[in-house]
């Protein structure tokens, strides 16, 4: 597929005598990357190609990934375009911070962003697309994450119950899609000139939202992955103008070109932005924007008190679950919805107008007097934190992720056991007699 003649002329105007090379970049191959877990991964036993470190992102590789793999499916690793791994290395969130992740969908920003975040204070990964947010959430789980809550609503939506809450929030645009074509040809079809006008409308009332939910003094991180100047200074320029915002100013890192003030409106501050052009920096192509709020006070109080229940059904079948299976963890908070029992990263009440995927972490459900774990559970905890980790052989493990149950031929104390292949823990299983059944999530098992 070739490009678009629009686009073509486009930037032979804006990019003069650099067009040649930035347009014969487009036709070459893509790049690829991948993240490691920090919560789990021990560098020695990724089976992945770890001699191309990408050396301004933490835990950041170039290399292509098996999404088949024990590492994928233990949470070890994550597929992300080199470039785009960026972003949240620009936003640099805290431990102890709120953080919104505003169009977060399938997730690359968000499992970057809770792992700098060392899986505390609190993330918020928000997709307005249902399915797209259900990938978001099992890449959440995948993760291990404990401290995020996956929701399903606009922005709008978002901005009515958040009102100046969070520290940080990324905006990781829907956009036009040009930093996509040399993955995806497809996207070519769709680009117009028009649809870059559409996006950039769509960014606007986007942020106007994400502005609504920023706290005095915070910080918003701004990203698209097209080159598109009306979807990037010129949306820089808009927030400038109409808020209380100033640009960060990031060192660059080598092949990072500047923001060019000549696409925006001139102001010198959009030289602070990050354009990440193929032809410079071994990616797919990105826009990065870091600006902070100079806004002092705030009228918001948030309203976090404590929710915990200390008596609720079936509480002795979880404290025996617990008992016979887990070690060395402490609850902040244990709370039953439903047949559910979740420790809960946001209290469920200022959620409670909105669509919530996921709210931290799931612990299990209660079924007919008998309490079983949830795969989130399993890919949460750290391998000293189970009473027993069961690891397979290379043969048990091809059974196991097909969804077979397995023959034992060692005693094992009947009951939940981590499962784990190479010592990555990927699954539950339950002993039963002689038997390890299986409690790979079906959508898991491989055919
Ligand atoms: C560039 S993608 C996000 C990629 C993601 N941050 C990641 O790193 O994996 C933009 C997302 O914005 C969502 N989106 C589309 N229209 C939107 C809107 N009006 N408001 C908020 N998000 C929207 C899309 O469904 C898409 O998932």
């Amino acid at each position: 597929m070739s490009l678009p003649t629009d686009f073509i002329q486009k930037y032979q105007r804006l990019l003069a005598s650099q067009a040649p090379e930035f347009l014969t970049s487009l036709a070459q191959a893509p790049t690829a990357g991948f993240r490691l877990n920090p919560q789990k991964a021990q560098l020695e036993q990724v089976n992945e190609d770890l001699s191309q470190p990408i050396t301004e992102v933490s835990n950041g590789y170039r290399g292509k990934i098996d999404g088949h793999s024990i590492d994928h499916l233990a949470g070890w690793i994550y597929s992300q375009d080199p470039s785009a791994m960026n972003v949240a290395q620009v936003a640099q969130p805290q431990a102890h911070e709120r953080v919104l992740d505003l169009c977060a969908a399938p997730g690359g920003k968000t499992t970057q962003l809770a792992a700098l975040m060392h899986n505390q204070g609190l993330l918020i990964a928000n997709e307005i697309n249902h399915s797209r947010a259900r990938v978001l959430s099992s890449n959440v789980e995948r993760w291990g994450l404990t401290q995020t809550v996956v929701t399903n609503n606009s922005p709008a939506q978002l901005a009515a119950i958040f009102p100046h809450f969070f520290d940080c929030i990324v905006v990781d645009a829907p956009c036009s899609g040009e930093g996509l074509f040399r993955k995806d040809p497809t996207a070519m079809q769709y680009w117009s000139l028009d649809l870059v006008q559409q996006c950039a409308q769509r960014q606007q009332e986007i942020l106007i939202s994400a502005m609504q939910m920023l706290a005095p003094q915070g910080r918003i991180i701004y990203s698209t992955c097209t080159f598109a100047p009306e979807e990037d200074e010129q949306i820089i320029a808009w927030l400038l103008d109409n808020y209380p915002l100033t640009v960060q100013d990031l060192p660059r890192p080598a092949g990072v070109d500047s923001g060019r003030p000549e696409w925006g409106n001139q102001q010198m501050e959009l030289k602070k932005a990050w354009r990440l052009f193929p032809q410079h920096y071994a990616g797919e192509g990105h826009f990065i924007c870091a600006l902070q709020c100079t806004e002092t006070a705030s009228s918001y109080q948030s309203s976090q008190e404590p929710y915990h229940r200390s008596n609720w059904p079936d509480q002795q079948l979880w404290q025996d679950f617990e008992q016979q299976t887990l070690q060395n963890i402490s609850w902040p908070q244990l709370l039953r919805q439903q047949d559910n029992l979740y420790c809960p990263a946001l209290n469920p009440e200022t959620l409670a107008s909105s669509k919530v995927l996921r709210n931290g972490l799931k612990l299990g459900t209660f079924k007919k007097k008998r309490f079983e774990p949830d795969h989130a559970l399993v890919l949460a905890l750290r391998p000293d934190q189970f009473q027993q980790v069961f690891d397979l052989n290379s043969s048990q493990f091809q059974h196991f992720v097909h969804g077979e149950a397995l023959i034992l031929t060692q005693n094992l104390p009947k009951g939940w056991i981590a499962v784990s292949y190479q010592n990555k823990i990927f699954a539950w299983g339950k002993v039963v007699q002689n038997q390890l059944k299986n409690f790979l999530p079906k959508g898991l098992r491989q055919p």
